[in-house]
């Protein structure tokens, strides 16, 4: 058998970062190479997750890990599931010593993830960012880009739990843009619409698609893609119920990563 990937898990202790600890852990041709986060810096990320002991200290510092994997035989995969202000850092860093990137991390904007395209490139590495690693949200979207052959009409409701840092999601924006590649105008005036409460008809995001944020404790991660047309309503939506839906997919990030030679943007591309 091959020697298993190793992967840096940054943001270990988050939500999503825990069940990556976990599932790199049990996958047979992946292992836990580091645990960063800016908390238990030290403590062993299995004892912090209650796994019991994985001989594996958090490090607060992902230079240091990366140092360190710059020096490995094989390639070593970073995994950051962090928030919208580290994230960028954090992968500059991972392909400046050859390590690299499988991204769910949201809140990039599209001008950094040109630029680290273009950092991949001249380190002739690959990367993969997705803003959503379940199979559901790709079949979702897929579903959205044949309906939009026949309905002129489309708004999108995401809703999420209300620790989420960004809005409107990632997977909000990537399915307003995957339906604006088609390049078609949506949603054409009916009236002269004024709002009497800013914010109230949501944000205009790409080809004029309406995006509504909704933030509550007791939600995990869903989203309404909803279609409209005279005498009709078709509603596409997605639920999470648990956080394990995304490790199929980062997982298939993980195995494919060090084989690209380019950025990846969107599980579906590796599908
Ligand atoms: N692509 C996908 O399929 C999915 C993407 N996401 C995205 O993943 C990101 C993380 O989500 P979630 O796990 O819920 O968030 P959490 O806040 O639960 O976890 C983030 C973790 O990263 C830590 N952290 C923050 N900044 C740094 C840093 N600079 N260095 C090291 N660790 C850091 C946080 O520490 P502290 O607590 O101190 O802030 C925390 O432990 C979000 O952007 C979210 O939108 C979420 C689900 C699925
Ligand atoms: O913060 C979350 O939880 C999620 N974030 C991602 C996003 O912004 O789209 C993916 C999923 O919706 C869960």
């Amino acid at each position: 058998m091959s020697t298993p990937i190793p992967v840096i898990v940054v943001g270990a202790l988050g939500k999503m970062g825990r069940e990556v600890v976990k599932t790199v852990q049990q996958a047979p041709d992946t292992t836990l190479y580091a645990a960063v986060d800016r908390k238990q810096v030290g403590e062993d990320i299995g004892e912090a997750l209650g796994l019991g002991a994985f001989e594996i200290p958090i490090s607060g510092s992902l230079q240091e890990v990366c140092v360190a994997a710059a020096q490995e035989k094989h390639p070593v995969v970073m995994v950051d599931f962090t928030h919208p202000e580290a994230v960028y850092e954090n992968v500059r860093m991972a392909i400046a010593y050859g390590v690299y990137p499988v991204v769910g991390t949201t809140g990039l904007s599209p001008e950094q993830i040109a630029d680290l395209a273009e950092f991949t490139d001249k380190a002739d590495m690959g990367a993969v960012i997705a803003p959503n690693f379940s199979i559901g949200m790709v079949l979702l979207q897929e579903a959205a880009i044949r309906a939009s052959q026949y309905f002129d009409h489309v708004e999108i409701i995401e809703l999420h739990h209300n620790q989420k840092a960004d809005a409107p999601s990632g997977t909000a924006l990537q399915t307003a843009q995957r339906l604006a590649e088609l390049g078609k105008t949506f949603n054409p005036p009916q009236v002269q619409e004024s709002e009497h409460l800013s914010g109230a008809r949501g944000a205009c995001a790409d080809a004029a698609i309406r995006i509504h944020s909704v933030r509550l404790p007791g939600l995990i991660a869903h989203q309404e893609v909803i279609f409209g047309a005279p005498g009709q309503i078709y509603t596409l939506r997605h639920d999470t119920s648990d956080r394990q839906c995304y490790m199929p997919g980062v997982l298939l990030a993980i195995r494919k990563v060090t084989q690209l030679k380019r950025l990846i943007y969107g599980l579906e591309k590796l599908l």
